[in-house]
């Protein structure tokens, strides 16, 4: 395949650049923050100086960017993406945003001649560092088929979905669920300890049962122990919240839980606790039950 730029070295970025390049890709990659290139260029990636300089070198543009500020900044602000989009170029945005951030950059990059599609992803950073995500993709067919060996390296399945904005509305669905999944985990921790049981001894209770998964049994240990390493930033996570919600008032879909779940997210926020990851939202519960 035809050299790839990537946008974005955060966590979910690098991972995904460094698997790439793993598999034979060259890539060429751009940071806002140039110096997290370095890892990237000791794999054997080239930096491009701006995201109109990725785009000018590369035929295929992945971005990986935080949020839908980032996302359109990326692509309209100077230097940035548009700049050197023309017919033959195609620019896949892999962020969590919500569909009409991804409808106006879809509009900008068509409108100069470009192709474009959508495709966040459900898994963190180990799958990512595996080749393990699940793609949620939408827009230009053409051009996702021939981004397919691409996508084939990053993740284990990638599903089509139709029209911009779908790949960004299911991941927001699925995102929603996800975060109130975490705060009724994080009560049923805090619940059991304060009434008297080992919390080790829930997790291999739920682990047997109907509501097994991989979240609880991945974070529950670490949690446990108040322990937040950063695989999926819970600033992150309250964006997600926040964009699902508001698809849902779109939808006039009453989501109650959700919106807890959100009030959560934005305490721990409050907090500071930002940057850690999303599981600490679980400090919002046990540091209200120790304050009382
Ligand atoms: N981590 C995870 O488990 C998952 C994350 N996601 C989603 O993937 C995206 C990236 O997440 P993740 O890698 O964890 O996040 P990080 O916070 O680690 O990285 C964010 C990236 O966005 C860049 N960025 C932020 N603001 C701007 C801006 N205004 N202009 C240009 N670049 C900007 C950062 O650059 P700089 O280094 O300069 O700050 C960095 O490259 C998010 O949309 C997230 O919701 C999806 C699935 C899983
Ligand atoms: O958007 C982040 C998703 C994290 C995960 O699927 O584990």
């Amino acid at each position: 395949m035809e050299e790839i730029g990537f946008l974005g070295t955060g966590i979910m970025g690098k991972a995904m650049a460094v698997n790439l390049l793993r598999h034979g890709f060259k890539v060429t990659v751009w940071n806002r923050t140039l110096s997290r290139c370095d890892e990237l260029v000791q794999h054997g990636a080239s930096v491009g100086e701006t995201p109109a300089a990725v785009v000018e070198k590369c035929k295929y543009t992945i971005a990986m960017l935080s949020d839908p500020a980032a996302a359109l900044s990326v692509v309209f602000d100077k230097d940035g993406a548009l700049e050197q989009i023309c017919g033959g170029k195609g620019y896949i945005d892999m962020s969590t945003v919500d569909a009409d951030t991804s409808s106006k950059i879809s509009e900008a990059i068509t409108s100069k001649g470009g192709c474009f599609v959508e495709a966040p992803v459900s898994g963190s950073k180990k799958p990512a560092e595996d080749g393990q995500l699940v793609i949620l993709a939408a827009g230009d067919k053409a051009l996702y088929d021939q981004v397919l060996p691409a996508l084939d390296v990053l993740g284990k399945k990638s599903f089509f979905l139709g029209q911009v904005g779908n790949g960004a509305k299911m991941k927001l669905v699925v995102n929603m669920i996800m975060g109130s999944m975490m705060n009724a985990f994080s009560e049923g921790v805090v619940l059991a300890d304060k009434s008297g049981l080992d919390p080790h001894t829930l997790l291999d209770v739920l682990d047997l049962g109907a509501i097994a998964n991989p979240m609880f049994k991945m974070k529950g240990p670490a949690m446990i122990n108040n322990s937040y390493p950063p695989a999926f930033p819970l600033k992150h996570q309250q964006k997600d919240m926040r964009l699902a919600l508001a698809l849902g008032d779109e939808n006039a879909v009453p989501m109650p839980v959700a919106a807890a779940a959100n009030e959560a997210f934005k305490k721990a926020r409050s907090l500071g606790l930002g940057d850690h990851d999303f599981s600490a939202v679980f400090e919002t519960i046990r540091g209200a039950q120790s304050s009382t």
